[in-house]
């Protein structure tokens, strides 16, 4: 894997920061929609700042040596189109067929049910024992839901749609946990200790928060597929590793091991890399290369490792907490990453951040 991408959500945006003008800083790149909505441009622009914390003048961002600029360039070339929807059978279909997104949809809950129950057969056939049966489920549930999003059209409502899988089975959940329907298979094969109230925590937040990402970033905001990454791949395997080759502890949580940590760490960037490529190659998103992205994702990653170390978990699920930081930590790199990949320097990547989340 060679190149990167981020959103255009996430791209460095100079437009809004003209009307505080002061000097001229040709940075950053723009990523504007076309009026068909189906091709994003890329132009070169201008970025306009004030020298808000800058010492020194603005100098052009792209101060990168000549070869490495001229590498950087080809690289992205061949990206100058991104195309805002990926799978041509989609449009063909959701041309074809009106309820393409709600067929979708409907699909998707029908799998979530049938994925569960698969899980909770190979449970009782004794194939998995009930905790790693629960773990696989965290771990990849969220996942594959994630990838359903590929199938959905460009529709703006799709991501609601889409979002409604999560909902639905969280109504399930919320019926089942408050004893208003009865599901002992749901109990046993989603709770820790077959008390159907445990559904409406942990279970129940990971539903919530599947629902959110689909809304807040679907498919143009890398976000959301490091925060999915995170909490399920990245805490997934921590219990699965830790449990079995944790025997260091940590020195600030005697619960939690270096091998789980690690394990969610490496686990959480694989996978956000994933789809970093996946949705990049699709042309969701802008490609830059990996390695100039890789170390702000480090930085998502590593704040998500620790956060779910601390001894906080008895009182602030690690369902909410982790995606809570990837989301915000994600938010506020990934602009920087942007930045980075348009050749800013860090102290002009600084004044980008600031100049995005503080005018
Ligand atoms: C067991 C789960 C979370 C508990 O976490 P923790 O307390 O161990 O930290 C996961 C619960 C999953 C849920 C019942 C089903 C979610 C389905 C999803 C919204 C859609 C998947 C669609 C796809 C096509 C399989
Ligand atoms: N960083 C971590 C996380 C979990 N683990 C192991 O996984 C078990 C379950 O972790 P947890 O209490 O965070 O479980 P969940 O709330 O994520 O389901 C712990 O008791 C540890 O044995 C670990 O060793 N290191």
């Amino acid at each position: 894997m060679s190149t990167m991408m981020l959103s255009r959500g996430l791209s460095v945006s100079c437009g809004p920061l003209r009307a505080r003008a002061g000097s001229s800083l040709p940075c950053c790149s723009l990523l504007t929609l076309s009026h068909d909505k189906r091709h994003v441009q890329l132009a070169r622009s201008s970025l306009t700042v004030q020298p808000l914390g800058l010492r020194q003048p603005p100098q052009s961002c792209n101060t990168a040596p000549r070869q490495q600029q001229q590498r950087l360039q080809q690289q992205q070339q061949p990206r100058q189109q991104v195309r805002a929807s990926a799978l041509p059978f989609v449009n063909a279909a959701a041309q074809a067929i009106p309820q393409w997104d709600l067929l979708c949809g409907v699909a998707a809950a029908v799998c979530s049910i049938a994925w569960v129950k698969i899980f909770d057969r190979l449970k009782r056939a004794g194939v998995l024992e009930q905790k790693l049966s629960r773990k696989l489920v965290h771990i990849t549930t969220g996942p594959i839901f994630v990838l359903t999003w590929l199938f959905f059209s460009d529709a703006p409502y799709a991501r609601f749609i889409a979002a409604a899988v999560p909902c639905l089975n969280g109504i399930r959940l919320l019926a089942v946990g408050s004893g208003l329907i009865s599901n002992p298979g749901l109990v046993n094969s989603m709770s820790r200790s077959g008390d159907k109230a445990e559904l409406l925590r942990g279970p129940l937040y990971y539903i919530a928060v599947l629902a959110a990402v689909t809304v807040l970033f679907w498919r143009d905001n890398p976000a959301g597929a490091i925060t999915v990454s995170m909490m399920c791949g990245g805490d997934g395997l921590a219990d699965i590793v830790g449990r079995r080759f944790g025997t260091g502890k940590l020195p600030w949580n005697s619960n939690k091991s270096w091998a789980g940590s690690a394990a969610m760490f490496f686990a959480g960037m694989a996978m956000a890399c994933g789809y970093f490529w996946l949705f990049c190659s699709l042309g969701y998103f802008e490609c830059f290369p990996l390695q100039l992205v890789l170390p702000y994702l480090a930085v998502v990653c590593g704040a998500c490792t620790l956060v779910e170390s601390l001894p906080v978990n008895s009182w602030f699920d690690d369902n909410l907490s982790v995606p809570l930081v990837a989301a915000g930590v994600s938010m506020l790199v990934l602009p920087l990453a942007a930045a980075a990949a348009h050749g800013c320097s860090l102290p002009q990547q600084q004044h980008v951040l600031q100049m995005l989340h503080i005018s």
